[in-house]
């Protein structure tokens, strides 16, 4: 399905498409794809597509179950660090990700794994500041 969603990639500078599918507690998927602007800065990773869309859709934060995210790479594609920092906001720490390439290789680990020392709502007091 992260293959399917690969094709709507608007990707008119870097020509690299990415797909990703989010898998939400119900079952149902969520897909994704790169969305590039002339700007550069505002584009959207696949993978940040398709978390934003199903927090849009009303899924509850950390309720997903797994992600996939596929490139036309050597190696099995890897989130960026701002989908990093956004993955571990909103999915659970141990929820796995799988890695892919149009190859077929793919590569599993895990949420956590993709962000150690991660900055978190953890680290913020009760009422969203710094409690120091
Ligand atoms: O995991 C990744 C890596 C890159 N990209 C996008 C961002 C940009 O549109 C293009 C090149 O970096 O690929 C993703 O969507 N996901």
């Amino acid at each position: 399905m992260a293959k399917e969603a690969m094709k709507k990639a608007y990707v008119p500078y870097s020509k690299f498409q990415v797909g990703s599918a989010l898998l939400d507690s119900k079952g149902n998927v969520h897909l994704g794809c790169n969305v590039e602007n002339a700007a550069y800065g505002p584009t959207n990773c696949a993978e940040r597509t398709a978390l934003f869309r199903a927090i849009a859709d009303g899924e509850a934060p950390r309720s997903f179950r797994a992600i996939a995210v596929i490139g036309d790479t050597a190696q099995p594609i890897t989130p960026c660090g701002v989908c990093r920092q956004v993955l571990i906001e909103l999915c659970p720490p141990d929820m796995p990700v799988y890695m892919a390439n149009v190859r077929g290789d793919i590569t599993e680990t895990t949420v956590a794994a993709l962000l150690p020392g991660a900055f978190t709502q953890d680290d913020l007091g009760s009422d969203g500041k710094r409690s120091n």
